[in-house]
């Protein structure tokens, strides 16, 4: 498969972390992030819970609490979702061990120049820019002939088997919430889905170390993703995630057993703007490691994405332009990451209509 994308090799930040520094080097210090953030307390202001459970039994209430979470908070948690929660932990797990390897071991995954497949970073462009104060490890895990059977293969036993199985599960999941948002936004059948055939999955394991000086580093920027839906998985009980909401910035707790879903640029662009894409960033403790993983979902590199027929109508033109699930991720990789610019690079500009950037 040809590579979409590359980004600047980077040093390890677990490693740097391990040695107990109380200065963070230059390149991890950015201006205090804007604290502008909605008390944790906040009771009006409720995270969407939707069950799978309601929906698989087609209850119609559920339907539309899934419609709302997507056009209001475009994000929400999702319970009884179906994945074996023993497989789940068992992926937490792995995940500490993956990371605690040596670095000998890890150097063998690390990311190769022009690739980002591997341990390393993303959206380092520039040796000038400031760095997230985070190491990944980036991996295409679906369709699994795209697998990169070099870097899969080494994955040590019995990770690689358990992010294997939830892979699956995971893709099998991202089907299934699709297929009720097609009947929320009342497409015709399969609109939506057959953009998704072979679904395409990659997955991002983010681990953010402690950080003497956590309110000058951040571990994730503000962005949105990419992809069609994101299924992120918290591993440990450290918060960080926050998102945008109306202009602050809201800290997000998981519920036990859920999954985080957000809306991505994909979707937005299929749905003619009716879901849109949310910004997120991660900020830093400053005794505890975070780890998370988000699982990406797009339709495979050939197919071209373009608001869908059925939410094109003469009120609600079309906001974007069609662009190839490629050219999109080109985009989104040869760049700093920067909020929602990638997405704003492909709606179209009109003299009548101002459309919300945010
Ligand atoms: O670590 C998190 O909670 C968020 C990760 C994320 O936003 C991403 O990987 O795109
Ligand atoms: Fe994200």
């Amino acid at each position: 498969m040809s590579k979409i994308g590359s980004s600047l090799l980077v040093p390890s930040v677990q490693e740097l972390a391990k040695q107990s520094i109380t200065q963070v080097p230059d390149r991890y210090l950015v201006p205090k992030q804007d604290t502008l953030i909605i008390p944790k307390t906040s009771s009006f202001l409720q995270v969407p819970i939707i069950d799978l459970n309601k929906l698989l039994s087609e209850d119609a209430f559920e339907l539309h609490k899934l419609d709302h979470a997507c056009k209001e908070w475009r994000f929400f948690q999702l319970i009884n979702h179906g994945v074996d929660p023993s497989l789940i932990e068992s992926v937490k797990l792995g995940f500490q061990d993956f990371f605690n390897l040596p670095i000998e071991e890890k150097k063998k995954l690390w990311q190769k120049p022009g690739d980002i497949e591997g341990f390393g970073q993303l959206f380092v462009v520039s040796e000038k820019q400031k760095l997230e104060w985070a190491d990944l490890f980036i991996i295409n895990t679906l369709p699994s002939y795209a697998r990169d059977l070099n870097l899969f293969l080494n994955i040590p036993q019995p990770f690689r088997d358990n992010l294997d199985s939830y892979s699956l599960q995971l893709g099998k999941l991202f089907m299934a919430i699709i297929g009720h948002m097609e009947m929320a936004l009342k497409t015709k059948p399969n609109e939506l889905l057959k953009l998704f055939e072979d679904v395409s999955q990659s997955m991002r394991l983010n681990y953010y170390p402690p950080c003497p000086q956590p309110e000058n580093v951040i571990g994730l920027k503000p962005h949105s993703d990419a992809g069609s839906l994101t299924i992120l998985l918290q591993a440990n009980e450290v918060d960080g995630l926050q998102i945008r909401k109306d202009g602050m910035w809201m800290p997000i707790t998981p519920v036990s057993n859920a999954f985080i879903i957000n809306v991505g640029d994909i979707l937005e662009i299929l749905t003619n703007g009716i879901y849109r894409s949310i910004e997120h960033r991660v900020t830093i403790n400053s005794q505890k490691e975070r780890i998370s993983i988000a699982a990406f979902h797009k339709p495979q590199m050939n197919k071209i994405i373009s608001p869908i027929e059925s939410l094109v109508i003469s009120e609600r033109p079309a906001l974007f332009r069609g662009i190839s699930v490629a050219d999109y991720y080109k985009k989104y990789f040869s760049r700093q990451l920067q909020e929602k610019s990638v997405l704003n690079d492909v709606r179209i500009k009109s003299n009548n209509c101002v459309h919300k950037i945010l």
